[in-house]
């Protein structure tokens, strides 16, 4: 679409930071908006650890979100690194989004505007709005409505159902400020291939195994080599212990076949390659505690 020059805003475009407690619904509403699996959904709580921004095109727009870890309690370094990612994102951004589950008690958005203070405009998206009755949801959207002097605009969405994307997209595009475009309008993507296979391989490590082991394990993409219809890719899942190592590598390397199997298909689909991946395992013990070991892994804190 070619942008309408004769206005005084031709195009709009600005960086809009999504942030909500764990499990809030974050990367599936981004998957959503921008049409393509991107980034990483997971059932389990504190699975986006990194900002990944994705650039959405709306009318004479270029809205480029910046997907945050949820806000939440700091009990571990690695969660010290993830409220602080979340709170970076804030600073940065034009505006916010904010997704309360409609299920959810109003606590965690009084928190957030506490943390939020004045610093950015935002809208608040109240999410998973099928799990409600109608009746209950007039009442969410009543109690939310007693801060309306703080936000933008409060829009219920849901995925599952299809409800409110224009509604939501049309609104962002209102409180953006006219700025030409920032990247390539083809791109949907600023995170680039390396840490998008990333997410995709912790991905298949979440679907695959259960309890703690997902959280105390990380990827490094050790190497890339593209090829015109292949990609050879070679990575190394880190864990914290010994024992983690055995049950990633499974009986007779059944899990890890598995989590190479399910990240290569999703590698494919994404990047319409064949794509042959090697998969290691490893242990450092103690990394999602040690500072050093997170910056080694791309965790920088400043
Ligand atoms: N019923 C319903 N469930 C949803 C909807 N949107 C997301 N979910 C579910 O909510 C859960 C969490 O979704 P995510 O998108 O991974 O949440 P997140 O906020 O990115 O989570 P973190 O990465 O932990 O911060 C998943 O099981 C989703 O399927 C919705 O519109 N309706």
């Amino acid at each position: 679409m070619s942008p309408d020059i004769s206005s005084n805003c031709p195009t709009k475009a600005g960086f809009v930071a999504v942030v909500g407690r764990p499990n809030a619904g974050k990367s599936t509403l981004l998957n959503w908006l921008v049409g393509e699996k991107l980034a990483m959904v997971s059932k389990k709580a504190q699975a986006t650890r990194k900002r990944m921004n994705i650039i959405v095109m709306h009318e004479n727009a270029q809205i480029i979100f910046v997907d945050t870890p949820g806000i939440h309690e700091k009990e571990r370094l690695l969660n010290q690194f993830m409220l602080s990612e979340a709170i970076k994102a804030i600073g940065d951004c034009d505006l916010v989004l904010f997704l309360a589950p409609a299920n959810d008690r109003l606590d965690h958005y009084k928190k957030f505007l506490e943390l939020n203070a004045g610093r950015r405009p935002h809208i608040v998206v109240l999410t998973k709005i099928d799990e409600l009755s109608n009746e209950a949801l007039l009442s969410k959207i009543a109690q939310y409505q007693a801060f309306q002097d703080r936000f933008e605009a409060l829009i219920p969405v849901s995925v599952t159902k299809g409800i409110g994307k224009d509604q939501l997209l049309d609104e962002i595009v209102k409180d953006l400020p006219c700025s030409p475009w920032l990247y390539d309008s083809e791109l949907m993507t600023t995170t680039n291939i390396r840490e998008i296979y990333k997410e995709m391989i912790r991905e298949s490590i979440f679907d695959n195994l259960s309890d703690e082991i997902p959280y105390e394990t990380d990827v490094i993409i050790e190497k890339i080599d593209e090829r015109p219809g292949l990609d050879r890719v070679q990575a190394t899942i880190v864990a914290e212990k010994k024992s983690q190592k055995m049950i990633l590598v499974g009986k007779g390397g059944s899990t890890i076949k598995r989590i190479g199997r399910d990240a290569r298909l999703k590698m494919e689909q994404f990047s319409g390659k064949k794509i042959y991946l090697e998969l290691f395992v490893s242990v450092k013990s103690g990394w999602s505690k040690n500072k050093k070991m997170l910056s080694e892994l791309g965790y920088d804190f400043d």
